[in-house]
């Protein structure tokens, strides 16, 4: 074998190897639809879409999130009682003004996001801190007018997978808790993904419209730039004080609860395509693969051997499939053996096998991984746990690879210059010691030409010595910048 498939487009140009991917595999129909920013999730996708929801589900359901469902309208009243979040958001509102042939005389948004729907309902669910702390989800469609560059799943402005989380505390440092446990559960979900991240501290300029404070996940493309896959948010008193929504505390008296938000979109999908992905196509993870195994049976011409490789095909998937494993016969009589290694190569699944004469006669199996596509062979008897053990060793593979490409991004520097360098050459994060000034950290973004993404989380030391290459003062964080999304 030659080794792995080349990664050679999927670096060099990576948006279109991405638009070329999630076509060729059938996953994402982008651009084809008469809206900007909106696409549709096909069939393979929207199975890739749900298990990688069920991954999300699962850690929030655990650590006692409970799923609502709130209304995709929000009364213009209700989406400006919060001043800043309304000012952050003003752009971005898509307003309904008719119902029918008649104006309607309150505009309704498209939920940007809800925080502001939910803290109206709270008002009437919460009277009393016995019942906080309350975590509530929910995995809706949100909208932005994004004049930003729309990429599928990257940017959109119909955001279909967003899965936000809106929690209450009756306290600062409950809520603080919470931004911890939100925490654990990000980088629980991205583990499992696969997903490589570093986590900053947003800057002040560039935090949740309504927030105290942001932490983010950022992953980085396989073009070097930062790809924000996911944001924490401390809200403070922001939206309880702007809804007068007060509650009966430990100590009897009255005052305004306080929230977090954290949310994650379709960019979970998108880094999980962009991070593992080869100049083949998709490159899956086995655990949240909608087919982990796709059996290729190889028919000789002779009608009697053709009968006998695919009676064995049957036997060999049913015992696959006994083995509790996801697998899809590919029988198609119309297509070639080859074609077929390529059609499901590009749709990423985890694992191919392929049964000619020899492996009918011999009960054997022959087994291709789709990361590195060496072969094995091995005999039907063994097969489920063999494979079994090879989807283990593909999934710390993958995670390694990930890995040490994430960390050759890494670039920490006291030369602004090299940082730019860096940055420009889309080489990936440039770190830089900074004197914690707005003023700095602006010019710093103009320097190197790239956008600020805050300092790191959980907080670091800088050395005795180091400082701001702008102003000389002492360094009081590492500022990390990049291209981004
Ligand atoms: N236009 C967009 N397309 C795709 N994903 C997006 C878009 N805008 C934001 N996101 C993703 O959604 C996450 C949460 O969005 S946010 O604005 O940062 N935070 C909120 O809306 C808070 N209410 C927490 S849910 C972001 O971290 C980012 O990963």
């Amino acid at each position: 074998m030659l080794g792995p498939p080349s990664r050679e487009k999927w670096s060099s140009d990576f948006p279109r190897w991405f638009d070329w991917v999630i076509e060729t595999a059938e996953v994402y129909d982008y651009g084809r639809y008469p809206v900007k920013g909106m696409g549709v999730w096909m069939p393979y996708g929207f199975q890739i879409r749900r298990r990688v929801l069920e991954v999300v589900r699962g850690l929030l359901d655990s650590t006692g999130h409970e799923e609502v469902l709130f209304p995709l309208l929000i009364p213009e009243h209700l989406l400006r009682r919060e001043s800043e979040h309304i000012r952050g958001f003003e752009g971005e509102v898509y307003w309904v003004t008719h119902g029918g042939r008649e104006e309607l005389d309150v505009k309704l948004a498209l939920r940007p996001t809800s925080e502001t729907s939910i803290t109206y309902m709270e008002t009437f669910w919460i009277k009393s801190y016995r019942q906080l702390p309350k975590k509530y989800y929910q995995v809706v469609s949100i909208f932005r007018y994004e004049t930003k560059a729309t990429r599928p799943m990257i940017r959109l402005r119909e955001v279909t997978t967003f899965k936000e989380a809106h929690t209450v505390h009756e306290s600062f440092e409950d809520a603080e808790r919470q931004v911890l446990e939100a925490i654990e559960v990000y980088k629980a979900i991205f583990d499992r993904l696969l997903i490589p991240y570093v986590i900053s501290k947003r800057p002040e300029w560039d935090k949740f419209a309504g927030a105290l404070y942001t932490i983010a996940f950022d992953t980085i493309m396989p073009d070097g730039r930062a790809l924000q896959i996911g944001t924490v948010h401390h809200l403070g008193q922001s939206f309880t004080r702007a809804f007068d929504f007060r509650i009966q505390m430990r100590d009897e008296r009255l005052d305004h609860p306080w929230q977090t938000s954290y949310g994650v979109s379709d960019r979970v999908v998108a880094s999980l395509i962009a991070v593992h992905g080869d100049d083949r196509g998709l490159v899956i993870p086995p655990s949240v693969a909608p087919i982990q195994v796709v059996v290729i049976p190889i028919t000789p011409g002779d009608e009697e051997k053709r009968g006998k490789v695919l009676t064995y095909t049957a036997k060999a998937a049913e015992a696959l499939e006994k083995a509790g494993l996801r697998v899809h016969v590919d029988d198609r009589e119309w297509e070639r053996p080859g074609a077929k290694f390529y059609y499901w190569e590009a749709k990423g699944v985890p694992i191919r096998v392929e049964i000619g004469l020899r492996e009918a006669e011999q009960d054997t199996l022959t087994i291709a991984r789709r990361d590195t596509l060496e072969k094995t062979e091995v005999p039907l008897g063994e097969a489920g746990n063999r494979i079994r053990e090879l989807m283990a060793q593909i999934e710390s593979s993958m995670r390694e690879r990930a890995k040490s490409f994430f960390g050759e991004r890494l670039l920490r520097t006291e030369s602004l210059e090299e940082a730019r360098d860096w940055v420009e050459g889309r080489r990936g994060i440039a770190e830089i010691p900074w004197c914690g000034r707005e003023s700095c950290g602006l010019e710093m973004e103009e320097r190197v030409n790239g956008k600020v993404l805050g300092t790191p989380w959980p907080e670091e030391p800088v050395e005795e010595g180091k400082r701001c290459p702008l102003c000389g003062r002492p360094a009081v964080a590492w500022i990390r910048l990049a291209k981004t999304y």
